[in-house]
């Protein structure tokens, strides 16, 4: 047995944000000592049919961290040595903000699932800047997760976008243009043609590469062609598909399900994965595929769906520490199964 379902009971015990605090906490005391190490011997997957190639990066493994989870990059060597093939910190915005009032964070633990209204809570791009600079730095990539300060009205969102990617371009592999959370009033809207074009032309401008965009997975259809269509026309590197959603679907048991904000975890995965599909059928750009990835066979519908790496974050909360590696694992064995040389060879195969 999983030794971390054992101690699920007790964490669970705890409201959600104080139970990741205190991992996080926990976490981040072994950065920069022999347990980093330990950890690494215990929990990577070393493989080179895991490695995979996109926008330029290696990356020893396809599975990453998703955004939100180490929000100011405390723990991305850690997160490294517990064996990710990459991490994405932030969301970071040009100004330190506090977020949403608590409780913003529930657990729906019958669905797998997850509701956030955090609201962006962060200590801004000078600390995060600063953080990442100060190093030590993985020996993955890092990405950072850029989005709008809640102050910025949104015609000068540009200016604050470009303000957080000056701040942490240096210590940082990628960097992802963020117009997807659905906690912050009119954010989403970012993600019509003119918002997009102007965001991520700023960028482009300012010399940030490879840049991606993450998405909702609320964007209607032609929306999302739209958006496409300034990705190709920018020349972007990457798509991450998705974010968390406002809809609720009826199969929800848990009552929390009311409460206002981003549904994330297993609820979302069939639509998270549709929405993969939708864009590897429209584009040739990289594909990131986040959403309800909990275990080989998630992370797998995926890669075959067309992404050609995968995050999470809920999946951490209900399957611990040894996700990465258990993933890593059970793909080797998906790969084998199916015929494939490596996890690039899978990538869209399923289209
Ligand atoms: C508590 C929490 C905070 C999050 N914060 C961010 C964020 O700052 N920026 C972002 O792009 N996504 C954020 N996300 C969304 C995740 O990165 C991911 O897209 C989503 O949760 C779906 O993946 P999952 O089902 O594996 O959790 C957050 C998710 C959670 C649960």
């Amino acid at each position: 047995m999983n030794p971390y379902h054992l101690a699920k009971p007790l964490l669970f015990s705890f409201p959600p944000e104080t139970a990741h605090r205190t991992i996080h906490g926990l976490l981040a005391t072994a950065r920069g000592t022999p347990v980093e190490p330990l950890l690494e011997r215990r929990y990577r997957v070393n493989d080179s049919r895991l490695a995979t190639n996109a926008f330029g990066l290696d990356f020893p493994n396809p599975v990453g961290v998703a955004a939100g989870f180490d929000k100011n990059a405390e723990i991305p060597t850690v997160l490294s040595a517990l064996g990710f093939g990459h991490v994405e910190v932030g969301g970071v915005t040009a100004e330190p903000q506090p977020g949403n009032p608590r409780p913003r964070m529930f657990r729906l633990p019958e669905d797998e699932a997850l509701i956030n209204r955090m609201g962006l809570n962060n200590e801004g791009a000078d600390a995060v800047g600063e953080r990442l600079a100060a190093g030590p730095l993985p020996d993955i990539p890092v990405g950072v997760n850029l989005a709008l300060s809640e102050v910025t009205p949104a015609e000068e969102a540009p200016d604050d976008y470009r303000y957080t990617y000056e701040r942490v371009a240096d210590g940082a592999d990628y960097f992802v243009v963020n117009v997807s959370c659905p906690n912050s009033e009119g954010f989403r809207d970012l993600q019509n043609r003119d918002s997009l074009e102007a965001i991520l032309g700023t960028l482009v401008d300012a010399g940030a590469d490879p840049l991606l965009v993450k998405l909702s997975p609320d964007l209607p259809d032609p929306a999302v062609e739209d958006a496409l269509e300034v990705v190709d026309e920018l020349g972007l590197d990457g798509i991450i598909a998705s974010n968390t959603t406002t809809s609720r679907p009826d199969t929800l048991r848990n009552p929390n399900r009311a409460e206002r904000g981003g549904l994330s975890g297993k609820p979302i995965e069939a639509e998270a994965t549709n929405m993969i599909r939708f864009i590897a059928e429209r584009t040739d750009v990289p594909v990131v595929g986040v959403g309800g990835v909990s275990d080989a066979e998630s992370a797998y519908r995926k890669i075959r769906a067309g992404a050609e790496m995968v995050q999470l974050y809920t999946g951490m909360v209900y399957e611990g520490p040894s996700i990465a590696r258990d993933i890593n694992r059970g793909l080797l064995d998906l790969l084998d199964r199916d015929g494939f040389d490596d996890v690039a060879d899978a990538v869209g195969s399923g289209l």
